[in-house]
């Protein structure tokens, strides 16, 4: 990860959407800096009895169009950068899905392979603790990202809970079902992608039938892959943390589920047709959608021109540099960008914060059906744009997000008092 200049990288995705538009100034001053981030190391008790302690953040990048949304990353390369990055994207995610959020994101730096499950939970119980006054239903809602999950949530919320002195499930999403979890949220990201992909499909040359390869197979990199195999495309390459391994004739989903349970992908290396892979070089596997759901600029200047997907589907966040993405575009690879493609992850948590508010609870149709919709309107929207003025669909979408940002900033602004 080069987070030193994440920030900047990001921000040339704004200039650029900004020229798009006739905006106030007001605007970019307030978008082009976090409004607050929050350093605090957290100490915990070890089970061998001694304190180690772990560096923290949350960042609240802006919230003019509501209470900061983001989720909290548990990595050891994470880094103040990072967070503030992942932040900014948010406040453009948010705003490209319409929801009634700004963007915010936390992390801690450690590798919670090496916690154990109680040492985990002290964590996570601490994380609340250090941030609790920055945190809240109306002023800053966490969520999961990469190394977090629902148990995580669900002790993140019990603390919170125990601090305020009244149970209060909306504070953070992607909770257990059993503590206030929305259905259908476990697999709302991919989802949202596998929705976009459907209704693009067309325009995209995709179909039953088109190959795809997935990198990363957590939450999102697992879900896409069932998804698109339960619609008859054919995953024919898939890549964790250990390597890569490819199969032409299509891997099988339940064999690839029962190896990553055990470890890694990279076990059915070597069985059934399955060949070893370099994890470098899925990007460049023979397929026509290619799916990075792992970590931020794994497509990259030094490998974007082996990419023979016709289209990228970004569930990841910030998978590809910008240089890379003027490769694909040079190359006329499609790329469904990431503050619309892994959307669905968001919305169905501000499904689930809308249910924790109303205390009624929706059925899992109710939510894919929503979610459905959403997806529909905000991907058609974009796609229009972008064909509108001959620019790319991530250009598309942060011109769409930026001028629903801009409307709020200048709404709030006094700019015109001054001036007229
Ligand atoms: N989970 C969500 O709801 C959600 C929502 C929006 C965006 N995202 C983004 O999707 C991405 C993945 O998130 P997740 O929730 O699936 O995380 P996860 O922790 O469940 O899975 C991450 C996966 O990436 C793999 N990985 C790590 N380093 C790799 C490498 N160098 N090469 C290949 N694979 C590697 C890991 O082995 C794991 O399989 C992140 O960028 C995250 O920010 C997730």
């Amino acid at each position: 990860m080069q987070a030193a200049s994440m920030l900047d990288q990001a921000l040339t995705r704004l200039d650029d959407a900004a020229r798009h538009l006739d905006l106030d100034a007001d605007v970019l001053e307030k978008l082009k800096y976090p409004r607050e981030t929050t350093k605090v190391r957290l100490m915990i008790r070890m089970d061998d009895g001694s304190r180690k302690s772990f560096m923290a953040w949350r960042c609240r990048y802006d919230d003019t169009r509501g209470p900061t949304k983001g989720g909290i990353r548990f990595h050891p390369d994470s880094t103040m950068e990072e967070v503030e990055t992942l932040a900014f994207w948010m406040t453009f995610k948010c705003a490209v899905m319409n929801l009634p959020y700004g963007g915010g994101k936390g992390a801690v730096q450690v590798d919670p392979h090496t916690l154990s499950k109680a040492e985990l939970e002290r964590l996570s119980r601490a994380y609340v603790q250090a941030f609790s006054k920055i945190v809240g239903p109306d002023r800053d809602i966490p969520a999961p990202d990469v190394y977090t999950n629902s148990m995580i949530m669900g002790w993140m919320a019990d603390e919170y809970a125990s601090i305020v002195g009244q149970a209060t499930p909306a504070v953070i999403t992607g909770k257990p079902i059993a503590l206030g979890g929305s259905l259908g949220r476990d697999d709302a990201t991919a989802r949202g992608g596998y929705y976009l992909v459907q209704r693009l499909a067309r325009q995209l040359g995709l179909e039953p039938g088109s190959r795809v390869a997935i990198q990363g197979f957590g939450n999102a990199g697992q879900h896409i892959a069932r998804l698109l195999a339960d619609d008859g495309y054919s995953i024919v390459a898939v890549s964790d943390s250990k390597g890569a391994i490819h199969c032409p004739s299509g891997l099988d989903i339940g064999n690839l589920l029962a190896a990553k349970g055990q470890g890694s992908v990279t076990n059915l290396a070597g069985t059934d047709g399955i060949s070893a892979l370099p994890a470098d070089d899925l990007v460049a596997v023979d397929c026509e959608l290619l799916v990075p759901a792992a970590l931020e600029d794994m497509i990259h200047e030094g490998n974007a021109a082996g990419v023979k997907a016709r289209v990228v589907l970004e569930l990841a966040n910030g998978p590809i540099t910008p240089e890379a993405d003027a490769i694909l575009a040079a190359k006329n690879v499609v790329v469904l960008p990431d503050i619309l493609a892994n959307a669905g992850g968001v919305t169905v948590s501000y499904f689930e914060w809308v249910q924790n508010r109303q205390g009624y609870y929706w059925p899992v149709e109710d939510v894919h059906a929503r979610l459905k919709s959403m997806m529909e309107r905000e991907g058609d929207a974009i796609w229009a744009r972008a064909r509108d003025k001959g620019i790319t669909l991530r250009s598309a979408a942060y011109v769409h997000a930026l001028s629903r940002l801009a409307g709020a900033i200048e709404a709030h602004g006094t700019q015109q008092f001054f001036t007229s």
